[in-house]
């Protein structure tokens, strides 16, 4: 008896064999239009989804061994978080680690040689940095925690989690706001003496607005008498010991490090090493991480942690310095030798700004 198929048509009486090759046929079918496309998204570099896409433009060898091995859709942007598992990972883990809050924050001081000290420490295998600078706890705060932790490198359990936002070492709120993350939470400041670094922010700000009024008339509010302009943010940043004070409310001196930016500059290792004791980390960045370039006139990286290859700091790092007239950075020396005082004594280490 003729069966009836769920939509009402009679299924044709047809013998059994030729049922069983129609069967066949079907499967046939329906494998060699998979293997299709397969072989499709194979040849071409654009996989994902079947949707038509444009074609990738011709590659030169090299080119394309390359982007074979970065086995990255053409014509999309690289991830901003490098996804290769680190050597020692489960193998097949995409993804391995935790994305931490940071044990240590380098909070200042903006053009003190924040960027300089956070692309030297990354390169250590203990330590894995945030390469933006998030500003959560002066700008986004109100994003809450779990914001924060979003933005952080997955980390191993070995490893510790930086960042860096200079601003944070003259936000007043900055200090509790760590705190109550954690007590426990490691304070790098790298400061430089106070007049260079007023120029040096003074000279970024012109290269963005160049509109801007001389620097001369920024810094005082009567020059003849020498008042300075102490709301000027180039001038504030530097007062360090004031700032200092509203860290010392929370945290004690033992769980701040001060780098010298000057040190920096002429002796990388030797300010690195400080820093990587202070992180209780092996001495690994040493002498032999760092040449010095003359073109930049600035030591970098012989090799970089992203890419391995020798790296110096961007443009916006090491830029000519604006003419400044000598009698006016003789009057703000004079202005910050108090405050520089008060500092060093509050450390227990001379900058020999003087
Ligand atoms: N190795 C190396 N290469 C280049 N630049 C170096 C280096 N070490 C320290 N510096 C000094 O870093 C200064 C910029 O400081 P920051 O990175 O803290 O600036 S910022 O606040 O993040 O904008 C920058 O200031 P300027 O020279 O005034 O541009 C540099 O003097």
């Amino acid at each position: 008896m003729a069966r009836r198929a769920p939509s009402g048509r009679a299924l044709a009486a047809a013998p059994a064999p030729s049922r069983r090759l129609a069967r066949r046929v079907l499967v046939l079918f329906t494998l060699s239009l998979s293997c299709s496309y397969l072989c499709y998204n194979l040849l071409c570099c654009c996989g994902g989804s079947a949707a038509p896409r444009a074609r990738c433009p011709p590659v030169r060898a090299a080119a394309a061994k390359k982007l074979l091995q970065q086995s990255r859709p053409c014509g999309r942007a690289a991830p901003a978080e490098p996804p290769a598992p680190p050597a020692g990972s489960a193998p097949g883990a995409a993804r391995p680690g935790t994305k931490r809050l940071p044990r240590a924050i380098v909070v200042g001081v903006k053009k003190g040689g924040t960027r300089a000290v956070l692309e030297f420490i990354r390169v250590h295998p203990d330590v894995r940095a945030l390469g933006t600078e998030p500003h959560f706890f002066d700008r986004n705060y109100h994003r809450g925690l779990e914001w924060y932790r979003s933005l952080m490198p997955r980390t191993l359990d070995s490893q510790i989690t930086v960042e860096k936002t200079p601003s944070y070492f003259v936000t007043k709120e900055a200090p509790r706001r760590i705190f109550n993350m954690s007590r426990d939470t490691k304070l790098i400041v790298v400061v430089r003496n106070p007049v260079t670094r007023a120029i040096s922010d003074y000279t970024q700000t012109l290269s963005k607005k160049p509109d801007i009024p001389t620097f001369e008339g920024l810094t005082f509010r009567n020059r003849s008498l020498g008042l300075v302009d102490t709301s000027w943010n180039a001038i504030r940043i530097g007062m360090y010991a004031v700032h200092l004070e509203s860290w010392l409310q929370y945290f004690p001196l033992s769980q701040i490090h001060f780098v010298s930016g000057e040190k920096l500059i002429t002796d990388p290792a030797g300010e690195m090493g400080k820093v990587q004791d202070f992180l209780g980390i092996k001495r690994v960045i040493t002498d032999k991480h760092f040449y010095f370039n003359k073109t930049k006139g600035f030591p970098c990286l012989k090799k970089s942690e992203s890419s391995g290859l020798p790296r110096c700091l961007g443009k916006s790092k090491g830029r000519t310095h604006v003419q400044i007239d000598p009698e006016v950075i003789e009057q703000l020396r004079d202005f910050y030798r108090p405050y520089n005082i008060k500092f060093y004594e509050t450390v227990g280490q001379d900058f020999r700004w003087e």
